[in-house]
């Protein structure tokens, strides 16, 4: 559709873009990124006709961009710019109305039926038919951003420029916005292509990004390629961080403050642990990095308060989360900052121990109901029945864990419970052979992400160990309590 060919230009004697090529296939949304003065907007005055091209061509469907006439490019693009403004009293619809020049034929332009149906239909498309007879001086930032939508999509054109889009949008109108433009390029195979200042929504909704440096093309490929934390650092002179979408498959990326939160120095100790009947409480000095199977605060996150509920034997309820919630709420938690679990098992029977080394401690808090032993291997012969009996595991790290350490803790803690259980030979009932835990097993693995950086957490690594140690030692005991208890 739109093939770029060693372009370089600008202004006056001063060349802004440096032999730039590439291509944008039809029903492609491509973003163009690059900081501030890199020539984004230099680029899409170029690609629609606005400034001239020192050396190089651009191609719209194979034919010179030269060799278009007026109207007949305002056909194939048009173009949403970054400050379109107008001094002029026109209603809403008279803007949009504008956009059909294009399509008007002769000296004696009339307004035929289908100009009339074009603008109706892209008005409520961008969401602007309610107000369609006001005067557009009276729209908010956002609302004219929407008619000025309109009116380039009233053009009709088979190319969408737009620069900075989302910009004067808030967060709802900037989805919507977005989504259109996809639903469009998708369904109605509109080439879209847009500057994008922010990086995030750019790869979400881009098929492609061209990303600029200095004039010139860094890299021109798929989101995932181009949102690179040593590229996007290097470009944009930045600290940032990748990290998945949680829903779509699409890279994101977050800031790194360089003046960081007053980091307070702590240290998760035994003394932090505080045991009723209700409830076991751990309550940290500032929010630990957690990666849990809570009932609440489960995956990934900071969390600073750690609750483990007793709940009776013949606990069932639809929505044990928000059940979960509500408790912790009534007792003075909040939810948002806290993972949660819950056990059947009598809440003095916990056991817990902290291990260390010269520079790190791990703390290990363990409480274990075994009615509910199962032998992984031969679970299929259970029925699928919830029951409370659980082992719930929690692991404190102080350290900074890498994300590998993290997912290595859960194995090396979950290995040292199984071996636990097969050394006190807990069996499954069911089976009649050595259980290796229980249906509803959690674990928590929490770190204070301060002193020791612990890149691995394999059972033999320094952090391995520990947590080996811990959890096999805190299980055992756990287990034996809830064992004597029983008898
Ligand atoms: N009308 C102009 N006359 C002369 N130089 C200009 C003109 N417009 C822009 N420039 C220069 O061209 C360079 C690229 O500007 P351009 O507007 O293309 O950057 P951009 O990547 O869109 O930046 P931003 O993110 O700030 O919008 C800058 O150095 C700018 O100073």
């Amino acid at each position: 559709m739109l093939n770029v060919q060693h372009v370089s230009g600008g202004y006056a004697d001063e060349s802004v873009l440096k032999d730039i090529s590439f291509q944008v296939k039809q029903g492609e949304l491509f973003g163009i990124l690059g900081p501030n003065g890199s020539g984004k907007t230099t680029l899409l005055k170029m690609i629609s006709g606005i400034l001239p091209i020192k050396q190089g061509e651009i191609l719209i469907r194979g034919k010179r961009l030269q060799e278009y006439g007026i109207k007949q490019l305002a056909q194939m693009v048009a173009v949403l710019s970054q400050h379109s403004s107008q001094s002029f009293s026109y209603t809403v619809k008279e803007t949009v109305s504008l956009g059909r020049y294009a399509h008007q034929k002769g000296w004696f332009q009339t307004w035929s039926k289908e100009d009339e149906d074009v603008v109706q239909r892209v008005m409520d498309q961008t969401g602007i038919s309610s107000f369609q007879r006001k005067d557009i001086q009276e729209l908010s930032g956002g609302e004219k951003q929407r008619v000025f939508l309109a009116q380039a999509l009233a053009q009709e054109p088979e190319i969408l420029l737009l620069d900075e889009p989302t910009n004067h949008l808030d967060l709802s109108y900037q989805k919507e916005l977005l989504d259109l433009l996809k639903q469009w390029t998708m369904e109605k195979g509109l080439t879209v292509i847009s500057i994008f200042h922010d990086l995030n929504l750019a790869g979400l909704y881009c098929d492609r990004l061209l990303l600029l440096e200095k004039g010139t093309i860094n890299i021109n490929h798929i989101p995932n390629e181009v949102l690179q934390e040593d590229r996007i650092r290097d470009v944009y002179h930045t600290k940032i961080q990748k990290h998945p979408h949680p829903r779509v498959a699409a890279p994101q990326l977050v800031l790194l403050p360089e003046v960081e939160r007053r980091k307070e120095i702590f240290e998760i100790n035994e003394g932090m642990i505080w045991v009723s009947n209700e409830f076991i409480e751990l309550q940290s000095p500032a929010p630990l990095r957690t990666m849990s199977s809570g009932v609440v605060g489960a995956g990934t996150g900071w969390h600073r308060t750690f609750v483990n509920r007793h709940v009776s034997k013949d606990y069932n309820c639809d929505d044990h989360r928000m059940e979960m919630a509500a408790f912790l709420k009534t007792k003075g938690f909040e939810p948002s900052e806290t993972v949660g679990m819950m056990t059947a098992v009598v809440l003095e029977d916990v056991a817990y121990g902290r291990v260390k080394l010269d520079d790190f401690s791990v703390l290990v808090v363990v409480t274990a109901g075994i009615g509910n032993a199962i032998d992984a291997s031969k679970s299929e012969r259970h029925d699928l029945i919830h029951t409370p009996g659980t082992i719930n595991t929690w692991v404190f790290v102080n350290g900074e864990l890498t994300e590998e350490a993290f997912i290595q803790s859960i194995v090396t803690a979950t290995e040292a419970k199984v071996k636990a259980m097969h050394d006190l030979k807990v069996m499954d009932k069911v089976t009649e052979t050595i259980a290796t835990g229980t249906s509803t097993d959690s674990i928590l693995i929490a770190a204070t992400q301060s002193g020791k950086v612990l890149e691995f957490a394999g059972t033999i690594t320094p952090l391995g160990r520990l947590i080996s140690k811990a959890v096999y030692q805190c299980t055992t005991e756990a287990i034996q309590k809830s064992q004597k208890r029983k008898h």
